[in-house]
C-alpha cells in the first residue's frame, strides 16, 4: 500500500525538558484516516509539529507524498492542510480579506472551494476572525485546509471546540475527503468515538513511543480485554500487549487474539476509551521493552 506520509525513527528532545520523542515510526496510507490517540503530553503535537517543520528533528525521516520533508521543499508543505486547536491566523481579517491573503500564500488556492465551505460553516464574511467562537475559528481553520488542493490533512484536536450537530458534519467530510483514495488525514483527538468513527488506523503514543499500530477492524474485531485474578496473569502475561493493575487484585490485560480462554480470564466488552486507558495506565509491552 503506497503512503501519503511516512514518519521513520524519528526522535526530537527539547533542551528545557526531560521529554523526548523516541524512535517514531508509522505511515498514513493513502485513502485512509489514522487516528493519534495519546493522553496529554504524550506527544502528538510533537509528533505533527515535527512532521511539519515547525520543530526541528533530532534524526530520523519524514516522507510526504513521496518525498523526503526538509526545510527547502516548501512546495510540500502546500500538500498539507493544517489545522491546529486554536487559530493562527490575525485576528483583524474578516473571511474575504483571509481568503485573499490565503491566495497568495498557496499556489493551489481555490477561491471557490473557499466560498463553498465559508458557506457551508455559515461563517460570516465581513466580521473580524478575533471576535469568532472557538468552534467558529476552528471552522475557518478548516475552511482554509480544505481550500488549496491538500493531499494530506493534520489535525490536531481539530473537532475539540464542535457542538455534536457540526462534529458529525465536519466527520463526514473527512470520510469524503479521502474517498477518492488520492488524499489522507492524520488525525489526533480526545473524543476517541469520533476517532472510532472515523479512523481506519490507530496509532496509540505514551511518552514520547508509539506503544501500538493497528487497524481500527482489527482491533475492535480482534483483540481482547480479559479481566483476571492478579496471579493468573502469568499464563497469558507474554502475549499481552498491555497488563494494568486494578485496586482490587483484578488485573486486566489487552491481548492481540480474541480465543476462547480458560473460565478465569473473563472478557470484557470495550471502546476504543477503554483501549486507551489500559495502554496509557497500564505496564505496555512493545517489541520486548516494557514501557510503563
Ligand atoms: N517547545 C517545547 N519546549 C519544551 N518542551 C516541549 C516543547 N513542546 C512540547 N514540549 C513538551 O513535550 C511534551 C509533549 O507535549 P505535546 O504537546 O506534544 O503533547 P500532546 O500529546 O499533544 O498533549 P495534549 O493532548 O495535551 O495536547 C510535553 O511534556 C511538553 O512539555
Amino acid at each position: 500500500m503506497e503512503h501519503a506520509l511516512e514518519v521513520e525513527n524519528l526522535q526530537k528532545s527539547f533542551s528545557n525538558s526531560s521529554f523526548s520523542l523516541k524512535d517514531i515510526s508509522f505511515a498514513v496510507p493513502y485513502g485512509s484516516i489514522v487516528g493519534f490517540i495519546g493522553e496529554n503530553g504524550a506527544g502528538k503535537t510533537s509528533t505533527m509539529g515535527t512532521i511539519l517543520g515547525t520543530l526541528r528533528k533530532d534524526s530520523g525521516y519524514i516522507r510526504a507524498i513521496g518525498e523526503e520533508m526538509s526545510d527547502e521543499k516548501h512546495e510540500l508543505k502546500e500538500h498539507i492542510g493544517v489545522v491546529y486547536d486554536s487559530m493562527n491566523f490575525p485576528g483583524n481579517l474578516d473571511m474575504t480579506k483571509l481568503g485573499k491573503v490565503m491566495k497568495h500564500v498557496y499556489k493551489n488556492w481555490n477561491s471557490e472551494t473557499y466560498s463553498h465551505y465559508i458557506d457551508v460553516f455559515s461563517l460570516p464574511k465581513k466580521q473580524a476572525i478575533k471576535s469568532f467562537s472557538k468552534g467558529m475559528s476552528m471552522k475557518v481553520s478548516l475552511a482554509v485546509a480544505l481550500s488549496h488542493d491538500a493531499k494530506i490533512l493534520i489535525l490536531d484536536e481539530a473537532t475539540a471546540g464542535l457542538d455534536p450537530v457540526a462534529r458529525e458534519d465536519i466527520l463526514d467530510m473527512f470520510s469524503e475527503f479521502v474517498k477518492d483514495q488520492k488524499r489522507s488525514i492524520l488525525l489526533s483527538s480526545h473524543i476517541t468515538s469520533d476517532i472510532e468513527k472515523i479512523a481506519d488506523q490507530l496509532v496509540f503514543i505514551k511518552k514520547g513511543e508509539i506503544v501500538l499500530r493497528v487497524s481500527t477492524e482489527e482491533l475492535l474485531n480482534n483483540y481482547t480485554i480479559v479481566q483476571c485474578e492478579a496471579h493468573d496473569v502469568e499464563a497469558i502475561v507474554e502475549k499481552s500487549i498491555s497488563v494494568r493493575k486494578r485496586d482490587n487484585h483484578m488485573v486486566d490485560v489487552l491481548l492481540p487474539y480474541n480465543k476462547e480462554l480458560p473460565l478465569q480470564y473473563r472478557k470484557k466488552d470495550f471502546t476504543i476509551d477503554d483501549i486507551t486507558l489500559l495502554l496509557m495506565k497500564g505496564d505496555v509491552k512493545r517489541e520486548g521493552t516494557l514501557i510503563k
